[in-house]
């Protein structure tokens, strides 16, 4: 079916198309803006040209190192915004250097005007900086636009936990999907091959009742079915509903296959899937189990260790996901997916969470120490990550019942020694 509409619309075009905005300009906000603006330019019958890119603006010098510096001029020697320099020589210099993007990408400041009649909403951007995001864009959206997450992270509050598209859905009114996979964003951005995983799952509103394009009746008002009931876990676990919005026939459908050609590159390969729980999930735990990995490391344990790190940590990630998440999460997403094992190995060798704490057990420092002095403002997301996941399983009494997971929250406390780790988690991952 969609495919059919897809070749329908090659044949009578569309009266609009979508239009996309990646929320968030980091190391992967940037290699993600990259991979859209190659696809919109690439299909022009369903995608507008131009991929708006809010970036949290900050005055920064072009570093010596850069291809870009040049001494004599005003651009190197004075500090910048950073959204003027990313469309004055299309590269992200701060946070994707070396990496030329599509010129078709928009550096922009103004998160309401970056998001402004966009149809599809990429959010990409440190976790903890999501919820004041949403606040901002809180009726400034186009009221039947979709989301994907792309942030690795989980939402703890008070006793609950939940996910980031469930809270950009809830907060927004829409309906978000995840994307995940084993993507090292540096690697990524130099067209290096991986996977991902685009989870989307949204009710049948937008691939129900694919009128023909040729039938189709231009009045903004006319939109593929009526108002239906989104289910969404609220916090808690309880379903709460979220008015989702139609969207107007005069748009190509918004389905999996849209969300393929959004992202697919032969250099890029996407699995679309249905279990966002899943995909978002491996994400996140996977960033805590790094940390213990990059200890290991530091101490110079050898593979023997990680790989039992990794594993038992595999184990603890399904195991949150079928204890909180239990209803909606397909286990299998954390073996079969690129989201899932393919992202827990890729960042346990070459992940930011994995070299920080790696470093910091070989430095004798604590792993902030290590975040401010490497990643030049990236974020570590495991860190906090830990903290989180710790919180609420405190809430519900089962720290124990995840010892590699609370054994580097005590290492990170500096209640624990990273050499203390095979007692801790002894027997555990039977
Ligand atoms: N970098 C990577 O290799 C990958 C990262 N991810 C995930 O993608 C998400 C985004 O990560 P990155 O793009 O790598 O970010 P990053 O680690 O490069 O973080 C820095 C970003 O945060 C922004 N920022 C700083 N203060 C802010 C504030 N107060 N409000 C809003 N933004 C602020 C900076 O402008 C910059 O764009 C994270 O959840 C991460 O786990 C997922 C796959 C790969
Ligand atoms: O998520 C990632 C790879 O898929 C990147 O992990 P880090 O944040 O540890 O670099």
């Amino acid at each position: 079916m969609d495919t059919l509409r897809q070749k329908m619309s090659s044949l009578t075009p569309f009266a609009k198309k979508h239009k996309v905005t990646i929320v968030g300009s980091g190391n992967w906000g940037s290699t993600i803006a990259k991979v859209v603006a190659e696809n919109t330019a690439a299909h022009p019958e369903i995608f507008e040209k131009d991929v708006q890119m809010w970036v949290y603006e900050e005055e920064i010098t072009v570093p010596e190192s850069s291809q870009h510096y040049d001494p004599s001029s005003d651009l190197s020697t004075k500090p910048q915004k950073l959204t003027h320099l990313i469309n004055h020589f299309h590269e992200n210099v701060k946070y994707l250097p070396g990496i030329p993007l599509p010129k078709n990408v928009i550096a922009n400041p103004s998160l309401t005007n970056a998001v402004k009649d966009s149809t599809i909403l990429v959010f990409n951007l440190p976790h903890q900086f999501i919820g004041g995001i949403c606040k901002q864009l809180r009726g400034n959206i186009l009221p039947y636009a979709r989301g994907i997450s792309c942030i690795k992270g989980v939402n703890v509050q008070e006793d609950s936990v939940s996910l980031f598209s469930e809270v950009i859905g809830k907060e927004l009114d829409i309906y978000c999907g995840a994307l995940s996979g084993a993507n090292i964003a540096n690697e990524v951005a130099q067209e290096k091959f991986s996977e991902t995983t685009v989870a989307y799952d949204p009710p049948s509103v937008d691939s129900q009742n694919p009128t023909p394009a040729t039938s189709r009746g231009p009045s903004p008002a006319s939109s593929h079915v009526d108002l239906t009931q989104l289910p969404h876990r609220d916090v808690s676990g309880k379903a709460s509903g979220v008015k989702l919005k139609p969207l107007p026939q005069e748009y190509p459908a918004l389905d999996h296959s849209t969300f393929k050609t959004l992202f697919h590159r032969t250099y890029f390969q996407v699995r679309v899937v249905s279990d966002v729980a899943g995909v978002s999930l491996g994400g996140a735990l996977k960033n805590i189990i790094a940390i213990a990995a990059g200890f290991v490391d530091g101490l110079g344990w050898g593979d023997n260790a990680k790989a039992a790190i990794m594993r038992i940590g595999l184990l603890e990630m399904v195991k949150f996901g079928k204890q909180f998440f239990g209803k909606t999460i397909q286990p299998r997403t954390f073996t079969e997916e690129s989201a899932g094992v393919a992202d827990l190995i890729t960042t346990c060798a070459g992940g930011r969470n994995h070299r920080c704490a790696k470093l910091s057990v070989q430095r004798g420092v604590p792993i902030e120490e290590v975040e401010a002095q490497e990643l030049n403002g990236q974020k570590l997301q495991g860190t906090l990550t830990a903290v989180e996941v710790n919180h609420f399983l405190k809430t519900q009494g089962m720290e124990k019942e995840f010892p590699l997971f609370t054994a580097v929250y005590e290492i990170l406390q500096g209640r624990a020694k990273v050499q203390d780790l095979p007692q801790l988690i002894e027997g555990s991952g039977e």
